[in-house]
């Protein structure tokens, strides 16, 4: 299914910071026309400005005129004050999907109504050059339709993935949504590793980005798991393993450390979720 045929009933974006404008450079992309997105944003920035969608303008009141899909890129904290404006097209024609981390169905549920399909989706912000990962699970009420509607529509941003339950949502947070923070972090190490060891800061960082960069794009297209390319590169008593031998303690290595990082991330996302 086309994004172009998606939105053609209209797509409204309640914020357009760096996740809605993301999603909106992937639709304008694909060929949908400006004129059917309704952004609703304070701030717009000049980029979303200059791409000639309709900015603040009130939705259509008419009944069959209501945007098909209204996606909600707020942050969970601002949801209280930003959804009650969208409230009327609940319980109606309307495909909500939210991709606010720690926001669950139920809530939207209550703010919408229990007859409103709802998707809720997890990106990450890699999104932004269309190599994003977005995990999505629908209500009781959103149809298998609805839901291929949502999953062609967040396709234009990257990979999306369906989950069996939304319980899983939290650790899919804290394992994709939050991860590029993670790999950025890494880069940030491993390049202030190589100042430390006596390299200009300039050419630490770019050996540090292309070898993220390149490791990641070899796991992702190599037929070896993750754990044979790195074999592949540690030679018996070489560099590597002198490394690794750092980074795989049991107790205060880079497992250790990322099991505690996730944790903290899913057990963040619960608590959202709590409000
Ligand atoms: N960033 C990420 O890596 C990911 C984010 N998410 C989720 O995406 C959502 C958006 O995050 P992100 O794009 O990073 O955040 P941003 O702050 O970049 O974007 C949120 C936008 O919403 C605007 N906004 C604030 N109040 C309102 C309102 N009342 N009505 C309409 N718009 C409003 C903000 O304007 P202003 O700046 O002026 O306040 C801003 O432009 C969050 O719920 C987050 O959990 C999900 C996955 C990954
Ligand atoms: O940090 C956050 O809360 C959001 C959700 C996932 C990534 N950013």
């Amino acid at each position: 299914m086309l994004v172009s045929e998606i939105a053609a009933r209209g797509i409204a974006l309640l914020g357009c910071g760096k996740m809605g404008s993301a999603m909106l450079a992937g639709w304008l992309d694909q060929g949908v026309p400006p004129g059917l997105v309704w952004v609703i944003d304070p701030n717009p920035s000049d980029w979303v400005r200059q791409t000639g969608v309709k900015i603040n303008v009130p939705l259509p009141e008419t009944p069959g005129e209501a945007p098909g899909i209204v996606l909600i890129a707020v942050k969970p904290q601002m949801m209280g004050e930003a959804l009650p404006q969208l409230q009327r097209l609940g319980n109606g024609e309307t495909l909500f999907i939210s991709v606010a981390a720690g926001t669950s169905i139920a809530t939207y549920e209550t703010l919408l109504g229990a007859k409103t399909p709802i998707i809720r989706a997890m990106p990450n912000t890699p999104a932004a050059v269309g190599r994003g990962i977005t995990a999505i699970i629908g209500n009781r009420i959103a149809s298998d339709a609805h839901v291929t509607r949502a999953d062609a529509l967040l396709q234009a941003i990257g990979q999306t993935v369906r989950l069996e339950r939304e319980a899983q949502m939290d650790a899919v947070t804290g394992v994709s949504g939050s991860g590029p923070a993670y790999v950025f972090h890494l880069i940030e190490a491993l390049a202030a590793a190589g100042e430390a060891e006596g390299l200009p800061a300039d050419l630490a960082m770019q050996l540090a980005k292309a070898t993220v960069a390149g490791a990641g794009a070899l796991a992702e297209e190599a037929e070896e798991t993750p754990s044979q390319l790195r074999v592949n590169v540690t030679s018996p008593n070489g560099t590597t393993q002198a490394a690794l031998e750092v980074l795989m303690d049991e107790a205060e290595g880079f497992p250790a450390l990322m099991r505690r990082a996730v944790a903290a991330a899913t057990n963040r996302s619960k608590e959202l979720s709590r409000g």
